[in-house]
């Protein structure tokens, strides 16, 4: 099945409420549409005469060194999209061989998230993704489960100081998981009611120095996510990040942010081949993995095509979104002349209409 068709099948099978959770984005959506246009605008100016009959899509990733290049993003709530929520979607993203990005608002408790994914390989990629905790404490609590549960890397988003504000949820009054539900990383800690919507408890007014102790807590690399500027990417590098994610999460805090894949550029610039640089944000084609890379992602995130693919069919379906877009991508490498992703630089992305 196509992306296209996956998404469809979500959309039917879905509850409405549920459905518009994981599609919408903040305020009038602009950034949700505008994350995908930008891929739309970018096309590739391929080599010819310089390609190969096998190709090497493999990233080497902070605690995954041979990676598929398209990692699923860190989404909560998996148990919403079908009932076997994050096992399903651990064993997909192992077997074809992506790093999943698990979470603190996750409807199963990451050493389970991991189990599951060790059912699928022998030695799977699967990394932790926190907010920065108004209590330190609880934010080391939650680095520690991760590192018990065997996660191989964490991610601190630092977009979320205040929640974003989901049109579509506030329409529906949708605050609370249904019954049965929780996040479940959360459980037995301070804060908020793990069965709360909005209440993950995030710093409100977190700091680079914040950030900094996460790095030094913990012999596991951190990346940092929701990077949009060029100077915070710098900041990035000198508070010990191992990576960095250029991210607006997927359009659901800042309405008023580019598109994820125009601040990459920059961001890239700014970095500068001393930590890989990630990008989330509108990947929907396995040309758009090719875009990113070029433009100097050293691999791409998705976040709703893994729900839909969840949402249709459960394990199958995350392992038919992964398989398309890493198929799909070795198909335009191939076109474009590449026999490994570093083949792909940015000459070869032109903008439509620019090129004459
Ligand atoms: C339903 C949903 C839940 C999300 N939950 C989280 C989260 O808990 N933590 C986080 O850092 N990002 C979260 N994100 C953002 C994703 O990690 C990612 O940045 C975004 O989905 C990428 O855009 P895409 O959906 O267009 O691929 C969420 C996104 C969606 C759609
Ligand atoms: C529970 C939230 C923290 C999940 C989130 O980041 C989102 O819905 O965008």
């Amino acid at each position: 099945m196509t992306l296209r068709a996956l998404h469809d099948a979500a959309r039917r099978t879905l509850d409405p409420v549920h459905y518009d959770y994981v599609a919408g984005g903040a305020a009038e959506e602009r950034v949700l549409s505008a994350n995908e246009r930008a891929f739309d605008r970018c096309l590739l100016l391929p080599r010819v005469l310089c390609g190969s009959e096998t190709r090497d899509t493999t990233a080497c990733l902070p605690g995954a060194q041979r990676a598929a290049p398209v990692i699923v993003a860190p989404t909560a709530f998996h148990r919403l999209m079908h009932p076997d929520g994050e096992g399903a979607t651990a064993r997909a993203a192992a077997a074809e061989g992506a790093v999943l990005v698990t979470g603190t608002a996750a409807t199963t408790a990451v050493d389970a998230v991991v189990a599951a994914a060790r059912e699928a390989a022998p030695d799977p990629a699967v990394w932790f993704q926190l907010y920065l905790h108004p209590r330190a404490e609880v934010t080391e609590t939650l680095v520690r489960r991760a590192e018990r549960a065997g996660c191989t890397a964490l991610v601190v988003t630092v977009d979320s100081a205040v929640f974003g504000r989901h049109t579509r949820d506030l329409r529906h009054g949708f605050t609370e998981l249904p019954p049965g539900h929780a996040a479940e990383n959360m459980r037995d800690l301070p804060g908020a009611p793990p069965g709360s919507l909005t209440d993950i408890p995030m710093s409100a007014a977190p700091t680079w120095r914040d950030f900094g102790e996460i790095p030094r807590m913990t012999a596991l690399p951190v990346l940092v996510k929701g990077v949009l500027h060029p100077a915070d990417a710098r900041l990035a590098v000198e508070h010990g990040a191992s990576g960095v994610i250029v991210s607006n999460h997927g359009g659901r805090q800042c309405d008023a942010v580019p598109a994820a894949l125009d601040c990459l550029p920059a961001v890239a610039e700014a970095v500068a081949g001393r930590i890989p640089v990630l990008m989330d944000g509108g990947v929907r084609r396995g040309s758009d993995i090719a875009v990113a890379l070029a433009l100097g992602a050293t691999a791409v995130g998705v976040g709703r095509p893994v729900m839909w693919g969840l949402a249709a069919d459960g394990e199958a379906g995350v392992r038919a979104v992964l398989a398309t877009l890493r198929d799909e991508y070795d198909h335009t490498l191939a076109l474009c002349g590449g026999r490994h992703n570093a083949d792909l630089t940015r000459d070869m992305v032109v903008r439509g209409g620019e090129t004459w």
